[in-house]
């Protein structure tokens, strides 16, 4: 069977080269382009990359998903920066080559993915939820994709089961001192030098409280997930959003 030819966008970046090792390693793909920031997208058409994985910055992301989707390449996302702005450009682009496949994941480790599940589900059952994100200094962006994507899915299960909203008697703040807001959900984001990427999913009822904790501790947490995107993507057109749905989670 022919091998998946496979691209990297941001082939220097922390990510983008644990994820150039682990498609170099992989029996069924081959690594047909590395870029790096100010290179030639051309270079992925040439290559006749099939999917590219993109692992870049916020302000890189949407002229690479241009190039690739206005080229038939599928995608494997894993950059940051999502808004509805910017998904609904995206769809309008995929309208335009209904047969090309992107895959944005907030978070490629099964951890994290099991984590935003995990919060969804017990969201309703406690009067207060409250998500706290953890990583390197070196982030750009600022909460966390997975935690805004994680206070999203807990605002979503929050509003169908018909929760009222969170008790704060907070009168007076410092500004940022209740973190952001994302749909009712206050979001809080560590910046400290030896940590990677952690979340808290903190969840306090009457007497009791629930925390929901996961760590990633290496980049090589993130690589399953994006070989089975890679894997997947070439068979189900259009956007998907999260990894999730690549997998039987039940
Ligand atoms: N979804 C997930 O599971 C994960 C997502 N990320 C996200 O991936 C992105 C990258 O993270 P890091 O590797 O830590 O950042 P990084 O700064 O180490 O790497 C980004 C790389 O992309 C390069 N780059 C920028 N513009 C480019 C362009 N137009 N073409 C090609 N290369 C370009 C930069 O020069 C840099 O080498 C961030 O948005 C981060 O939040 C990171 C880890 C896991
Ligand atoms: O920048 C990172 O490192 C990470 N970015 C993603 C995010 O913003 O959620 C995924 C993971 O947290 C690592």
């Amino acid at each position: 069977m022919s091998k998946l030819r496979v691209a990297v966008l941001g082939a220097k970046g922390r990510i983008g080269s644990e994820a150039v090792r682990a498609i170099e390693a992989a029996g069924d793909m081959e690594l047909v382009a590395a870029l790096g920031r100010g290179d030639e997208l051309q270079t992925l058409a040439d290559a006749g990359a099939q999917v590219a994985v993109e692992l870049t910055t916020p302000d890189s992301v949407m002229d690479n998903l241009d190039y690739l989707v206005g080229h038939g390449i599928h995608a494997v996302v894993g950059t940051t920066g999502w808004n509805e702005d910017r998904l609904g450009r995206l769809n309008g682009w995929l309208a335009g080559s209904p047969e090309t496949g992107v895959l944005i994941a907030p978070n490629f480790s099964i951890g994290a993915v099991l984590t935003m599940k995990f919060a969804a589900q017990a969201a309703r059952y406690f009067e207060s939820v409250e998500v706290v994100e953890l990583h390197h200094p070196n982030k750009v962006d600022a909460p966390s994709g997975t935690a805004t994507r994680t206070a999203q899915l807990i605002a979503a299960a929050r509003a169908e089961a018909g929760c009222a909203p969170q008790p704060d008697a907070t009168a007076t703040a410092l500004d940022g001192a209740r973190g952001a807001d994302v749909d009712g959900v206050p979001v809080h984001a560590i910046r400290l030098r030896g940590l990677l990427a952690h979340q808290e999913v903190l969840l306090g009822g009457e007497g009791e409280t629930l925390t929901i904790r996961h760590d990633s501790l290496h980049h090589s947490s993130f690589m399953p997930g994006i070989l089975l995107g890679v894997r997947r993507v070439t068979q189900n057109p259009g956007l998907t959003f999260g990894l999730e749905n690549f997998l039987d989670l039940g």
